[in-house]
């Protein structure tokens, strides 16, 4: 079980999470909707410890980041380092073994290339990879289909639904409605720095009534194109 408690985030005068308050448990997908610049990432990485933050987690992980697989929107790669050498790194990191890199290469990376010279979508996959090969506890998925192809959506979300089975935590975002509630237990919908809203499997359906509250017609029509 991960805690979070009372979590504010501010940037100067901007406070963008406002008493965040949820509790997820082992074997469980949860999924965080909310409007671009709402709070997602920053939430993401409050909880990773990539960012300070006033309130609490407490987790049976100890410390929780070294249990986590973080997947960011933009994956970042150091120059000079291939994919194959950064998967090593980043399983020596974990103690890890990083043997048969090449036959569990299941996106077919070309492993040998500059990991920061990967495309998009590429990056995305060599993390995923990476953060699977050392055997965390604990995921957060910030827009894991974003940028990546078909095929390697469908992995994914197999991949995930996997994770689940096997009594992993996962904390996911997306702009993909249908995606999330095809996947999800519950998912969080952040609104203004806060997150009272939460949807359950049998809800999922208030939730897409939620989003689709504005009346698009009339936004439209602010244009004049008509
Ligand atoms: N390093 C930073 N410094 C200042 N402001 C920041 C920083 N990072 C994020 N913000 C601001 O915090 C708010 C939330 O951003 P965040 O990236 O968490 O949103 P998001 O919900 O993930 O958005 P999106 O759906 O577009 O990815 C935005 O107003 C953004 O401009």
């Amino acid at each position: 079980m991960i805690k979070v408690r009372n979590l504010s985030k501010s940037y100067g005068s901007n406070k963008v999470l406002d008493d965040i308050n949820l509790e997820l448990s082992k074997g469980k997908i949860y999924g965080v909707v909310g409007e671009n610049g709402s709070g997602k990432t920053t939430l993401f990485k409050c909880i990773a410890g990539l960012e300070e933050y006033s309130g609490s987690i407490k987790s049976e992980f100890e410390p929780l980041k070294n249990h986590l697989g973080i997947l960011l929107t933009e994956p970042y790669f150091m120059s000079k380092l291939t994919a194959r050498e950064y998967v090593m790194l980043m399983c020596n990191a974990r103690g890890r073994s990083y043997k048969e890199i090449d036959e569990k290469n299941i996106f077919d990376l070309p492993l040998d290339r500059y990991a920061s010279q990967y495309s998009t979508g590429m990056k995305k996959k060599l993390a995923m990879f990476t953060i699977l090969l050392q055997g965390n506890a604990f995921f957060i998925l910030d827009e894991p289909y974003n940028g990546v192809d078909i095929q390697s959506n469908f992995i994914i979300t197999e991949l995930i639904k996997t994770l689940r089975g096997l009594g992993k935590t996962i904390l996911i975002s997306s702009h993909i409605i249908s995606s999330l509630t095809e996947i999800c237990d519950d998912i969080f919908l952040l609104k203004e720095g806060q997150m009272n809203q939460s949807f359950s499997k049998e809800n999922f359906k208030f939730l897409e009534i939620e989003m689709q509250n504005d009346n698009i017609a009339d936004k439209i029509n602010l244009l004049g194109l008509i």
